[in-house]
């Protein structure tokens, strides 16, 4: 008999759901082409993934009834749901924050007696009792923004990415930042689903993949040292003869930012023939 197929949750919409299915298709899972689909099964790789509100995931999974779950932070500390957050997938980043009309409040002191309005009532309901403030928070399913305009509420606490929605409503954020946020890969709090560890595995060759290129040059026998220094690779570099006489080659992995001013620092040591190439998958 097969093993029994891994469920995993992606989101079906919003701003999760491209970035989710891209990272999966770069990890070898097969993806969805239709934006209707609900569920595919991807028998070679023995996953079935479920299309899924992103809001929903975490409960879902904190259930149990499915395996793991592609939502952001912030939506996992809403739900209150037990999973935990085992692998930070670098898309979906936003910050959360309360805000109000620009230039009336400048401190989370001020948030006493007033109406809050946010799509995040678990986030901000423990925010407060923590703090032991008593305010009025109101559920709203989005356009958060507009609810002050309205009269429905003094302030609100949203998601900010660029802030030009809360530039153009005319509110501004006050206070520290509540929860930085960013997609994250989620399972039951303390269980390790039966083929998780491929998965996750897969999907961490992505992350790496998108942030380290591969670098190679070759350099004189005698300023190696000083080369592989600035570029230690992630367990060592490889270094191997060149036909030419007193030169070897070096190639090793490096981050992807600042990977054009190593260069420029390798050729002032005299390294030539500076190649950078993408890395598509790794395991490391
Ligand atoms: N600009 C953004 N707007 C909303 N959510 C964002 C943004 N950037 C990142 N996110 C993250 O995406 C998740 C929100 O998922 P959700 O499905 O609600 O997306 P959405 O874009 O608000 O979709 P919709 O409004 O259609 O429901 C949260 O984890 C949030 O932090
Ligand atoms: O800082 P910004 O880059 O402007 O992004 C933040 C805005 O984007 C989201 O709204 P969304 O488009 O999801 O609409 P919604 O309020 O209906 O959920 C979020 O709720 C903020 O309103
Ligand atoms: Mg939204």
């Amino acid at each position: 008999m097969s093993a029994p197929l891994l469920r995993v949750a992606v989101p079906n919409k919003g701003s999760l759901s491209q970035s989710a299915s891209e990272i999966l298709r770069e990890s070898g899972y097969r993806q969805r082409h239709d934006s209707k689909e609900l569920t595919l099964i991807d028998a070679e790789n023995g996953v079935e993934f479920f299309y899924l509100r992103p809001r929903d995931i975490a409960l879902y999974v904190g259930e149990g009834t499915l395996d793991v779950g592609v939502t952001g932070r912030d939506l996992l500390r809403d739900s209150g749901a037990k999973a935990d957050e085992v692998l930070e997938l670098g898309f979906g980043r936003s910050r959360f924050h309360f805000a109000g009309p620009t230039g009336k409040f400048s401190d989370l002191g001020q948030l006493a007696g007033t109406r809050i309005a946010t799509s995040y009532v678990g986030v901000v309901r423990a925010f407060l009792e923590e703090r032991g403030i008593d305010a009025t928070v109101t559920r709203l399913d989005g356009a958060v923004e507009t609810s002050i305009q309205l009269g429905v509420a003094d302030v609100i606490a949203d998601v900010v990415e660029t802030g030009s929605t809360l530039r153009q409503a005319g509110l501004e954020t006050f206070g520290e930042v509540i929860l930085e946020s960013e997609a994250v890969l989620i399972t039951r709090a303390g269980s390790v689903p039966s083929g998780f560890e491929v998965f996750k595995r897969r999907l961490e060759g992505v992350l790496v993949a998108r942030s380290y290129v591969m670098m190679d040059y070759d350099i004189r026998s005698q300023d190696v040292t000083a080369a592989v220094a600035l570029t230690p690779g992630i367990e060592s570099p490889t270094v191997s003869p060149l036909h030419r006489e007193g030169w070897v080659a070096v190639r090793a992995m490096v981050p992807r930012d600042g990977a054009q001013r190593l260069m420029d620092e390798l050729f002032d040591l005299g390294a030539r023939g500076i190649l950078l190439t993408d890395i598509h998958a790794c395991r490391l």
